[in-house]
């Protein structure tokens, strides 16, 4: 019998850290940049806090029953994790919080995705008790900034206005809205002929595919429709957001722009990568002012925006690019005790080579070869020093391959 890991699952080699944690140690540093904070919730939460108010479907999620029954699932996402743990674990605190997190998501599958995988590496940060313009701006130029700093190019940002998206779907009947929600999410023209919609209602879903392009175009577009009253003010902090971020990065606005997660009540955006004429999204995110009074114990609500990117992704472009790590690092040193009785002197050389303000990577020769094969070894690995320790703790040092 040969043990595999779980359908979906999957195990990191040494290679694959040292590449991810490239990654993830860039991001890390822009995230600290801004001053955020990191977070770490549990990866198994209670399946009420997970679905944070039917946002997220709970087919989504891998399910676990306890002793007590309490019906338990596998984190899909962090952001309601955070709600969670922002408003019942530090309820002294003062805003704004800015946190950041670097975890796994497991996410079932369901609609018969082709991926089989099941478990995914997100790295993100949510930004909680600010609503506006400059903290919408700031996460944006966050955004920017970690892809900069992974030096991605050809990627755009996506940005959408769920108020407004939502705004225009109510024109729609009740019993058939879900379904022209997901057929615009995903540009399914098809579809959406098929559905029972009157001659106006048909041209409108059209319409709603046709809010996405050049910002000032869209936003003239918008203007022009009939909206309801708060919409007007929606519109105008987008524009004010675009003049803010003019030039910074290229901006695609589309106001058909759909998650599949459903808390968001402003801003929402996607990262989009475009490479030979395909288009991979990278991250997302946006606006969630109703989500933490969901999980607060007396109702109220705070703001917060955020957005994750999708490390298995980013891997997947940046290792196509050449730019990830292509080895593990090699140890600096290979400490051989030379003769039976060394072995004491050995460990307390190696012992004296780490102690350094630097990372120095030291390894004990265990045994069993002799010089020729420990060179050989050596050099396979590409140690550059080899030290041969005497009993009396005298070394000999050789210079490796
Ligand atoms: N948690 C969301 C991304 C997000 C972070 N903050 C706001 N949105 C996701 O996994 O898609």
């Amino acid at each position: 019998m040969v043990y595999q890991p779980a359908a979906g699952a999957r195990d990191l080699l040494p290679l694959d850290v040292a590449q991810k944690r490239w990654i993830e140690d860039r991001l890390e540093q822009v995230f600290q940049g801004w001053g955020y904070h990191r977070i770490i919730t549990s990866t198994l939460e209670r399946m009420d806090t997970l679905m944070a108010g039917e946002a997220i479907v709970r087919q989504m999620v891998i399910q676990l029953q306890n002793i007590q029954n309490e019906e338990l699932g596998l984190r899909p996402e962090l952001t309601a994790s955070i709600a969670r743990a922002v408003v019942t674990r530090m309820t002294d605190t003062t805003y704004p919080q800015r946190l950041y997190y670097n975890a796994n998501v497991f996410r079932r599958n369901w609609e018969g995705r082709h991926n089989r995988q099941q478990e995914y590496y997100q790295a993100g940060v949510e930004l909680i008790g600010a609503g506006g313009l400059l903290a919408n701006a700031e996460v944006l130029l966050l955004v920017a900034d970690c892809l900069a700093a992974l030096d991605l190019q050809g990627w755009r940002l996506i940005v959408g206005e769920a108020g407004i998206t939502r705004s225009l779907l109510n024109a729609f009947p009740p019993e058939i809205r879900n379904q022209v929600r997901k057929a615009i999410a995903n540009l399914d023209y098809i579809t959406l002929d098929t559905l029972p919609l009157g001659a106006e209602l048909h041209q409108r879903a059209k319409m709603m595919l046709d809010l996405r392009g050049d910002s000032q175009e869209v936003l003239a577009k918008v203007s022009s429709l009939q909206l309801e009253p708060d919409q007007h003010e929606a519109i105008n902090n987008l524009k004010s957001l675009v003049e803010l971020l003019d030039g910074k990065f290229p901006l695609i606005l589309d106001l058909s722009l759909i998650q599949t997660i459903d808390y968001y009540t402003g801003l929402v955006f996607e990262v989009v990568n475009e490479t030979n004429s395909q288009a991979t999204v990278l991250g997302s995110g946006g606006r969630y002012d109703q989500l933490l009074g969901l999980y607060h114990p007396q109702g109220k609500n705070i703001p917060g925006i955020g957005f994750e990117l999708n490390i298995d992704d980013l891997y997947q472009i940046l290792s196509s690019n050449q730019q990830l790590p292509q080895d593990i690092p090699p140890s600096n040193w290979l400490v051989v005790p030379k003769t039976p009785g060394a072995e004491a002197a050995a460990f307390a050389y190696a012992a004296k080579l780490r102690d350094s303000s630097h990372l120095v990577r030291v390894e004990i020769d265990l045994g069993g070869r002799d010089a020729k094969e420990i060179r050989q070894y050596a050099s396979d690995r590409s140690i550059t020093q080899i030290a041969w320790i005497k009993a009396d703790g005298s070394p000999t040092i050789e210079a490796g391959c």
